[in-house]
């Protein structure tokens, strides 16, 4: 793929749950060879977005390009190029952080001289080697958000997804996460993560795409998204309309009082 062209390319894209919609209608194009963050408040539809633009969950309308195949008629291809941190991550919990990797390194094709030099250098970068013969049940939230991580990375996909990457991680776990992404984006390859933490996001992308209530509110280059708001929490509470409602008139009965 080359530069300029399009990570992911998302047109009409509808996900209903019953009565909820959950995505209504979202059109996306997100360049290759960025810092991607999809922003935006609990339920606004990030999850569902990121789940069916990975394949994980079957839209009811619309169409999804990753790495310029369709996901949906192709999902092999796309499944070879992308990688995939999920919200609520699902690991095997009876294997070994090592053990893990190599099986996932296998599943992906590669060579098992190959899955052993990457396996110990992902292990290694992010600070995993002294636990990598520990089963990965005895992980902390942290580590198994990292070796997730190492998993989603191994085979060095062109696109990685990430739904809430540093969600329940120490500040120096997040650190090396950083480093790493900010490295790969750095030769070319494509992030995409979602998050409600907005400073994160202000601090890590060069591109974002604000959603709400299952709708694009808002995307572009952080500049252009920020505006002359004075941060992107700013732009973005404009932009949701949430900055106005007095909450604090609502809990008078919170903190001192009568019990
Ligand atoms: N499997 C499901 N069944 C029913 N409703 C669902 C399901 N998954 C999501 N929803 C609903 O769809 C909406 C969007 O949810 P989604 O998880 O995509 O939001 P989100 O932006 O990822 O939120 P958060 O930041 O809280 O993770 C919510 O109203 C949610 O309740």
């Amino acid at each position: 793929m080359t530069m300029g062209t399009a990570a992911v390319r998302v047109r009409g894209l509808w996900k209903r749950f019953g009565q909820q919609v959950a995505v209504a209608g979202v059109d996306l194009d997100l360049p290759a060879g960025k810092f991607i963050g999809l922003v935006g408040p609990n339920g606004a539809g990030k999850t569902t977005t990121l789940s069916m633009v990975t394949g994980l969950l079957r839209p009811d309308q619309g169409s999804v390009e990753v790495a310029g195949h369709d996901v949906w008629r192709d999902p092999v291809a796309v499944k070879a190029r992308i990688g995939v941190l999920p919200e609520g991550l699902r690991l095997f919990e009876r294997l070994s952080g090592r053990e893990l990797l190599a099986y996932t390194g296998r599943l992906r094709g590669l060579p098992g001289d190959e899955v052993d030099k990457r396996a110990t250098q992902l292990l290694d970068v992010l600070d995993l080697a002294g636990a990598q013969h520990r089963l990965v049940v005895d992980y902390s939230t942290g580590m198994r958000k990292k070796i997730g991580l190492a998993a989603a990375l191994l085979h060095n996909p062109e696109v990685l997804f990430l739904d809430e990457p540093f969600e329940g991680v120490d500040p120096v776990s997040a650190q090396t996460i950083r480093g790493v992404l900010e490295r790969y984006t750095g030769s070319g390859a494509t992030v995409v993560f979602s998050s409600h933490v907005m400073e994160l996001v202000e601090s890590l992308c060069d591109w974002v795409a604000v959603m709400a209530a299952g709708r694009i509110r808002a995307t572009g280059t952080l500049a252009d998204v920020r505006g002359d708001a004075p941060s992107l929490q700013a732009a973005f509470l404009e932009l949701v309309g949430a900055g106005t409602r007095d909450t604090a008139s609502d809990l008078d009965w919170l903190g001192g009082g009568t019990r």
